[in-house]
């Protein structure tokens, strides 16, 4: 009875843990961009991304990450037979990875906070997609475990890098486009003025 209830909370836990990463680093994103914007709004819109990536990572991010964490340490008490199978050792490397994850994520909130952030938002983008992969993978390990066609597995993780650098690609000439198209407006604008 207690393993299914760690393992339901696992599970809400991941499910939050995940929507907090997934935002987070989207917020990042929308702080970034907002260098491009005129004063007032830049500073306006940097503060207010600032707080709300705080509240973010402190109030949901963390405690999600936390629950996941207990929750697991509750099914690995409750059925210790799982520490010798090989699937737990490969998914709880990606698990390292994705706490190295969310802990460079609040390197890069005070380097935000403090204007040292050297990341673009394009880069900002592709960094958001690297949990979709360990997500992906994680999950994919604990439902098939030890059984995982790993050929399949590596084939879909692969179409998803790929589909995920296109879409990138073309998001960021689409954004470009509409720029030069604001700016010769701007300019024809003007020129109708004078
Ligand atoms: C902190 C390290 C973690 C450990 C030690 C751990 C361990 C476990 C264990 C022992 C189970 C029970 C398997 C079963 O009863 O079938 C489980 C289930 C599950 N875990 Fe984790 N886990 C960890 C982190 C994660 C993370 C980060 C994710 C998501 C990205 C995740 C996703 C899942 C899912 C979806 C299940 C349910 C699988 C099913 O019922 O078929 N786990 N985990």
């Amino acid at each position: 009875m207690a393993y299914s209830w760690f393992k339901a909370f696992h599970i809400i836990g991941v499910v939050v843990w995940f929507a907090g990463l997934f935002y987070l680093v989207r917020l990042f994103i929308y702080h970034i961009e907002a260098e491009q914007e005129p004063e007032p709004a830049k500073t306006i819109l940097q503060k207010q991304y600032q707080i709300m990536e705080k509240r973010l990572y402190n109030i949901i991010t963390t405690p999600g990450m936390l629950v996941t964490v207990a929750c697991a340490v509750g099914l690995l008490v409750s059925q210790p037979d799982w520490l010798h199978q090989t699937w737990l050792h490969v998914k709880l490397g990606f698990v390292v990875v994705l706490l190295g994850y969310h802990h460079y994520c609040k390197r890069l909130m005070k380097q935000l906070e403090a204007g040292t952030c050297k990341w673009t938002s394009k880069q900002m983008r592709a960094l958001n997609e690297a949990p979709t992969l360990l997500l992906v993978a994680i999950v994919l390990l604990a439902v098939f475990k030890n059984s995982l066609p790993t050929d399949t597995t590596v084939w879909v993780i692969f179409g998803l890098v790929v589909l995920m650098a296109v879409t990138i690609q073309l998001y960021a000439r689409k954004r470009r486009l509409d720029k030069e198209k604001e700016l010769a407006q701007v300019a024809s604008t003007q020129q109708l003025q004078a």
